[in-house]
This record gives C-alpha cells, sequence and structure tokens, in this order.
C-alpha cells in the first residue's frame, strides 16, 4: 500500500507532528516492536488502556470537534425522530440511518440518453436532456473548496475498465464525460470487461427512500447481484415458481415430525416432485483451516469492500455477512447481495440462519444450483444474538433445538458438495452452557460434510461483555468421543493482537497433545472478529508475530482504498457514495478504539480495555483518528469523499463496538 504523504489535501492539513506544526507525521517509522511491555504499577487498572502520559492532553486539541452538550443532543434526537415520520410513513426504517443528499428524479439521467439512444417510454420521469444535466451536474467529489482532492480523476470503474456505467451522474465523471456534449466516453482497456454495474442503477432507477429495488429492477448499487443469481432465479423466487427438489426436503422434514408441510402448504411434495431426480453430488471439497486467519462474518461491517482491505493484509479465509434465509427465499437481491465474491477472495465462505431444515434445504438447493455462485464453504448461524432473529428459532435459538439442527445439517450436506461449518456461541446463557453438550451431538449424528465447528466464547446472554471463555472452548475441543470421526474446532473471541492468538490459541493446541488421553481438535486458526475492525492489519501482525506501530497516513491509506473499493462496489454516483460514506463510518466506529503501540506505557492493547479519553496522538490526524466523536469520524469522510449535506448525521449501528 502506498503512503502517500504529500500529495492528499488530508495529509498537508492536517497530519503534522504534535510539537511542530509544520513537520510531518513521522510516526511513518513502523519498524517491528518487540513485545516488550513496561508495567505501569501506577496505573494498575486492567480495564484501561494504559498510554503515555504524554499522550494524555488537558486541553482540547483545536482538531477535534467540541462534544454536543445535553440540549444540543436532544434537538438533534428530536429533529431526527421528525424526520423520520415518527409512528407515520416510515416505520420500521432504520431511524439511525445517515441522513444522504437527496436527488430528484430529473437530475437522474435516463438510460436510454446514456446509451446515446432515444427514450421510448412517454412519461419517462428521468431527465433526457444531457446539456441540463451536464449544466445541472454535481460537482466532482474531488472538486470545490471541502472537495476530496485525492480522488482527482480517480473514477473507479473508468480506470478498471475503462467505461463507467454512472455516465453523467457518476462523482467522479470529469475523467469520462466529454464536458461539452455531455457524452460519457470509453477508453480500451487491457482486457476490458463487461461493466460490471447495474445500468438501471446508473440511470438511477431504484427507489432511494428505502433502497428498495422497483419492480423489475433487478441490480442495485447495494444489490449488485451480478455473479451470484440469475435474474430468472429471482423472478422465480418472488413468484414462488423456483422448483425446489421437495423429495429430498420432504425427506428431511419428514424427520423432524411435526414440521412436516401440510397438504395445503406450498412446500408440500407433490407426485412431480417427489421424482425429480436428485441433484448430482460430487466429490466434496476440503478446506484446510489450519493455520490460517480467518475473518469471522460481521453483519454491516464485514461487508466487500472491508473483505478485500482483510486480503490485502493477509487475511486467509473470509466470510460474508449472515444472510437470513427467509430474505433469499423471497429472492431479495439486498439479501443475495451479501453472498457476493470479490475475486481476490480465494477462500470464501457464506453465512446462513435459519430456523427451519426446509429453509437451510433449499438454500442450500439455491447455492448448488446457481452456476455463478461460487462458495467454498457454508456456515450456520447458531450465533446471532438479536431478537428478531431469535424469536424465527435461528441464531443462537437454534443451538437449543437439536432435532431442527440435525434436520438443516442433514438437509444441507446432502444437498451441498463444499463443506459445511456450524458458528455457535457457548450457550444461551453464560451459566448453563451447551456447547460441550451440543458438539458431542452433532459429532454422534456422524452427518458426513461438517468440516469444522466455530465456537465464540460467550452465551446469547453476554453478547460482548466480559471476556470471551477460552479455557471452555478447550473443554469444548475436547468433548467429543475419541471413537467417532473428531469434527476440528476453532474457537473465536477477544484476539487483538499476535500474542492474544498465541496465548489463547496456540498454546492451549500445543497443550492438548498432553497426557490426559483427550484428543486435541483445537485448530491453530487465527479467527478474527473486532481485533480485524479495529485493527485491519492484524492478519499481518499474527503472521509476522510483531505489533506493528502503524502510523496515521498508512491508515489513512487504508481508508482510501476502502473508499476506493466502495465506490466500485455500490457505484460511483450520489447513491454509491452515500452508501460508502455510511459503510465507512460504520467501520471508523470501530477503528477510533486502536491505541498506536507508540502510544502504549502497556504493549499491547486489550480488547476489553477501555482508552482514555482524553488521548492526543503523534499527529493532529492520529488524534483525529483517536476521538470518539462522531462529528470527528463525520470530518475523517469528508477528508475521504467530500462535504456532507448541513442536516448530515451518523450515529453508528451495532452496540457491539462498547466497551460494555
Ligand atoms: C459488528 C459485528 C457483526 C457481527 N456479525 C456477525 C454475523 O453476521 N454472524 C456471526 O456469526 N457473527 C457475527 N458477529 C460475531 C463475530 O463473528 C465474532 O464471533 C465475535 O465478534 C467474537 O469475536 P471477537 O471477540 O474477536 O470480536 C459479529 C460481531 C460484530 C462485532
Amino acid at each position: 500500500m502506498s503512503g502517500d504523504d504529500t500529495a492528499p489535501t488530508i495529509a498537508s492539513a492536517v497530519c503534522r507532528n504534535k510539537d511542530d506544526p509544520t513537520k510531518q507525521d513521522t510516526s511513518k517509522d513502523s519498524s517491528p516492536q518487540n513485545n516488550q511491555t513496561t508495567p505501569n504499577d501506577r496505573h494498575n487498572d486492567p480495564y484501561r488502556v494504559q498510554v503515555k502520559s504524554e499522550f494524555l492532553y488537558e486541553e482540547r486539541p483545536a482538531i477535534l470537534a467540541q462534544p454536543k452538550n445535553n440540549t444540543e443532543r436532544k434537538a438533534e434526537n428530536d429533529n431526527n425522530d421528525n424526520r423520520s415520520g415518527k409512528n407515520t410513513k416510515n416505520r420500521g426504517q432504520n431511524k439511525k440511518r445517515p441522513r444522504d443528499a437527496k436527488i430528484s428524479s430529473n437530475q437522474k439521467a435516463c438510460l436510454q440518453v446514456i446509451r446515446g439512444e432515444t427514450c421510448p417510454f412517454e412519461n419517462c420521469k428521468y431527465n433526457h436532456d444531457l446539456k441540463e444535466m451536464l449544466a445541472n451536474r454535481l460537482e466532482d467529489l474531488s472538486e470545490g473548496e471541502k472537495g476530496a482532492e485525492w480522488l482527482r480523476g480517480e473514477c473507479p470503474n473508468w480506470k478498471l475498465k475503462g467505461y463507467c456505467p454512472f455516465g453523467l451522474m457518476c462523482r467522479l465523471g470529469s475523467c469520462h464525460i466529454n464536458m461539452s456534449t455531455g457524452q460519457n466516453m470509453r477508453r480500451a482497456v487491457e482486457e476490458q470487461e463487461q461493466p460490471p454495474v447495474n445500468e438501471d442503477a446508473a440511470a438511477g432507477n431504484t427507489d432511494d427512500s428505502n433502497g428498495t429495488p422497483k419492480p423489475g429492477t433487478l441490480l442495485t448499487h447495494q444489490h449488485d447481484v451480478k455473479n451470484v443469481i440469475s435474474k430468472e432465479t429471482i423472478i422465480k423466487l418472488r413468484k414462488n415458481q423456483y422448483p425446489f427438489v421437495c423429495k429430498r426436503h420432504y425427506e428431511v422434514t419428514k424427520q423432524n415430525g411435526k414440521n412436516n408441510p401440510k397438504p395445503n402448504d406450498e412446500s408440500f411434495p407433490t407426485e412431480e416432485s417427489t421424482n425429480t431426480p436428485a441433484l448430482e453430488l460430487k466429490e466434496r471439497k476440503l478446506i484446510d483451516f489450519r493455520n490460517k486467519v480467518y475473518i469471522a462474518p460481521l453483519t454491516t461491517v464485514g461487508n466487500l469492500p472491508f473483505r478485500r482491505i482483510m486480503k490485502q493484509y493477509g487475511a486467509d479465509i473470509t466470510c460474508g455477512e449472515m444472510a437470513l434465509s427467509h430474505e433469499l427465499l423471497q429472492g431479495k437481491p439486498s439479501e443475495w447481495a451479501l453472498l457476493k465474491r470479490h475475486p481476490c477472495e480465494d477462500v470464501f465462505g457464506v453465512q446462513i440462519a435459519a430456523g427451519h431444515a426446509d429453509q437451510y434445504t433449499r438454500v442450500a438447493e439455491l447455492l448448488a444450483n446457481e452456476p455463478e455462485l461460487e462458495v467454498d464453504f457454508v456456515d450456520f448461524n447458531l450465533g446471532c444474538p438479536i431478537d428478531l432473529v431469535c424469536e424465527k428459532g435461528a441464531g443462537a435459538s437454534l443451538m437449543l433445538r437439536e432435532k431442527k439442527l440435525r434436520g438443516s445439517l442433514e438437509g444441507v450436506t446432502k444437498v451441498l458438495n463444499c463443506p459445511v461449518t456450524v458458528k455457535m456461541r457457548t450457550g444461551w446463557d453464560e451459566k448453563r452452557n451447551i456447547a460441550h453438550l451440543l458438539v458431542p451431538s452433532i459429532q454422534k449424528w456422524g452427518i458426513d460434510g461438517i468440516s469444522a465447528v466455530m465456537i465464540h466464547g460467550r452465551s446469547r446472554l453476554q453478547r460482548y461483555s466480559k471476556l470471551a471463555n477460552w479455557d471452555y472452548i478447550a473443554e469444548i475441543a475436547k468433548s467429543q468421543s475419541t471413537d467417532l470421526r473428531q469434527i476440528p474446532v476453532i474457537g473465536n473471541g477477544d484476539i487483538f493482537s499476535y500474542t492474544d492468538y498465541e496465548t489463547n490459541v496456540l498454546s492451549r493446541v500445543a497443550n492438548a497433545d498432553g497426557d490426559d488421553g483427550c484428543s486435541n481438535n483445537l485448530l491453530p486458526t487465527a479467527m478474527l472478529g473486532r481485533g480485524a475492525l479495529i485493527k485491519p492489519w492484524l492478519p499481518t501482525e499474527i503472521k509476522e508475530r510483531r505489533h506493528w506501530d502503524i502510523s496515521a497516513s498508512e491508515r489513512l491509506d487504508i481508508l482510501k482504498d476502502f473508499v476506493r473499493f466502495g465506490l466500485e462496489h455500490w457505484g460511483s454516483d450520489q447513491q454509491g457514495v452515500n452508501h460508502t460514506r455510511r459503510f465507512l463510518l460504520e467501520w471508523i466506529s470501530f477503528l477510533h478504539r486502536y491505541v498506536p503501540v507508540g502510544m502504549l506505557e502497556v504493549i499491547p492493547q486489550k480488547m476489553n480495555q477501555r482508552p482514555p479519553n482524553n488521548m492526543c496522538g503523534r499527529s493532529d490526524l492520529e488524534t483525529l483518528m483517536l476521538s470518539t466523536n462522531c462529528a470527528d469520524w463525520i470530518k475523517i469522510s469528508e477528508m475521504l469523499l467530500g462535504p456532507v449535506p448541513d442536516d448530515f448525521a451518523f450515529e453508528p449501528k451495532h452496540k457491539a463496538n462498547s466497551y460494555s
């Protein structure tokens, strides 16, 4: 990754040495640190990050935004409530969603015009006047007083493919729009690929208000499902006409007794469907999880652009965000988009949550049948603690329903020829952990194709509070019968440095070879959750066994890459910019928790330690990146994506980024 310290406004504007404002950020020297720690007896609080005293300020640095007082906060909340139309038309919408720049229909280009054709629709509400649109076009993100200069000439689609399907709507379009005619240009690039983005999106043909595609629109910014599922399949799913192989489905549900489909159920097997030939079973592929860095599924923040960053920093295995089976079965593009894989993800899994065997099995059929969709493994979600998911019998509540779980695993493994993994918590309630009973049960079912069980070392009720219980994870790994095929166990929780990995995982893998007669199924695998979010370079640290004192400008470079990947993935028009900003801010709500190694009194920082709230970094940029204030995160987003509208607001979605 290139550390471009000279060009961007950002670097020159804020990346200064703390003592001498004229000096650039000198923390760029990122030589490996040894594992020396300096115990600080004076502040021996295990729940606080021990920061060197010179990095604690008494007077708030000018670079930081002033925190809001209670009156301002209340006014803002009231304003948000009004805007979201509380209890009226916007009920059910995520009220925390940032308010983005609105684009009227007239500002959107008609698809036909962008293509240089005549629009066949009489009442088309989109704009047909290229000249007018050109005159009213929003300026490039890199232009203007507060523009993100570093993006100049960087339309990612144009750069990569020689064509930007967003045409006039592209917020970086100066490089590919003929400014006198409004024509969207093409240029020859080696190995030119087909434009990957939907042209409906290019013309803005999506419903901005809630991100739902209009009828007939398949691909949208957020829901670009090209290379995931065919348009025909989506249509069949929406019309309830997908020809599931009900015979197998029937066999699976029959084992579960009471959940057999009723004769009137749409899923009840018909004469015809029970005669459908079984899917051809191919040889099952294997995945070796040992000595790998595996990025855990992470809803919202574990998106495709983030996973590309993780691959750059040494992640071996990646997994998509949790997808809900009933939404997949309804043919919802936004849900299918969660299964999208980037070519750099060489070992990629998808995670499915369902409460019933027939749902799991049907999704598996779709995964098996869709030629575009290539997944290396399918992960069962038995860990999601959210009420909405658990109430449907999915997520962590599936841990409590063994029969359903067994039927689901049998159904899915019969249909798929890729490995299946199960990710679970320790149990529902920490006082009654059950994973050490469930894992041996799964083993006894003798289902071929289950290649690993991942244990997040907390109960459902604990969510993210308390430390992950690694002793219990080791106990689970030893709980299986030695007479049967052993299922490998991967532990997960609180890995925030290479020493955490060595202490929690490697030492237990080594110790378990001991003479207590128990077999050792704990794999030497670094499964990262929040560690990857807060320190995306953590895979490198683990592989190189070092605490990396990465500089603020290097960290900014990571964010620049994310923005480039985001504009490529979500689109480079205003809506794509809005999505990219939103996901960037969600990520920063984790990233700010990192305290640079060079500022630490005691190395390494631990996941559960709360940093002091009066820290300043070694440069203004580092100080800004340490800020816990949303206003400062927005400021960072403005450096990267240009200014936000005046009434822009953001609140992070995930409570898991708290320290509690
Ligand atoms: C923001 C966030 C989103 C998550 N989303 C998922 C998910 O979609 N599926 C899942 O199985 N676990 C999810 N998890 C749990 C993680 O995969 C992981 O098990 C957990 O964070 C424990 O690891 P950690 O202590 O290293 O963070 C999520 C965790 C976080 C913080």
